[in-house]
């Protein structure tokens, strides 16, 4: 397991504060959800853990300074999809995949079959083993999607970073996702992922980050965050909830005037 912590992390772009002294601990082992409205800084805080925008403040992985990894340990500890996705190239869906094994092959080497299986695994599990020789560039916006998080999945990170992994996906796709991201961080890794799609986080996600205007206002399981409360002053939405024996059941149905 791998401890990932942020200590008073701040982010200025231009003349704005977008993330205001966020601190967190994740110790593996957790499917964590963030949340909050458009323009909350979800993007900016998931960019800035890998390293990519410049902070104040600390982020370690195992008490070490994430910066100090390097490009290459990083890319063997942190998987990242992006929340725009786009592929450039018209090569073959499992060779975008096999992308995923690169931070874990020496330069120049043939991948192993070890590293072909977890490719077909994660292939499997994003359901796009029937699209394997079709071209990257000629797929879906949602086959796109899952094309994308299959390589995220192959890379097999310690933590796993995704940036509204299941827009664009259907219903079955998106279930799909959430309990593969449920079963990873079983395993004992992390998985964070911004989300819009309430129902599957407040459902699936063992902990709930919300935040908003760049500071988190909740933190910890969809029962204690996802409230009507909570939802309203956040998102200025009156939602019904309800529970059944495997969670929380959200559904948004109206506005309400926003108090934050
Ligand atoms: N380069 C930039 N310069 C100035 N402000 C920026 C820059 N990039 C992002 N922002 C602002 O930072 C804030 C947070 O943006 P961010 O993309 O992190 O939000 P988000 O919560 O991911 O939103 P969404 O749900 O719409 O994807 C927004 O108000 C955005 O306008």
């Amino acid at each position: 397991m791998s401890r990932l912590s942020l200590d008073n992390v701040t982010v200025t772009l231009g003349d704005r504060k977008v993330l205001d002294r966020v601190s967190l601990n994740m110790e593996g082992g957790e499917f964590v959800g963030l949340l909050g409205p458009n323009g909350a800084g979800k993007s900016t805080l998931l960019r800035t853990i890998t390293q990519e925008i410049p902070y104040e403040g600390r982020i370690t992985l195992d008490g070490k300074p994430l910066a100090d990894l390097g490009a290459e340990g990083r890319a063997r500890s942190l998987a990242y999809l992006p929340q725009i996705r786009d592929i450039a190239w018209p090569v073959s869906v499992t060779e975008i995949v096999a992308l995923g094994r690169l931070p874990h092959c020496r330069p120049f080497a043939k991948m192993t079959m070890a590293d072909g299986a977890i490719v077909a695994d994660a292939m499997e599990r994003m359901d796009i083993t029937a699209l394997a020789h079709r071209r990257a560039t000629e797929l879906s916006g949602g086959e796109m999607a899952r094309v994308l998080m299959a390589r995220v999945l192959a890379q097999e990170t310690p933590i796993i970073i995704a940036d509204e992994p299941a827009a664009g996906l259907d219903p079955a796709h998106q279930i799909a996702l959430v309990e593969t991201f449920a079963a990873i961080a079983k395993s004992g890794r992390t998985v964070i992922a911004s989300l819009h799609e309430l129902p599957l986080a407040a459902r699936w996600c063992q902990r709930i980050i919300l935040i908003s205007q760049g500071k988190i206002v909740a933190d910890g399981p969809a029962s204690k965050v996802v409230t009507t409360e909570n939802l309203s002053c956040v998102y200025g939405v009156e939602a019904m909830l309800m529970e059944d024996a495997q969670g929380l059941i959200v559904a948004p149905i109206r506005l309400t005037p926003r108090t934050s």
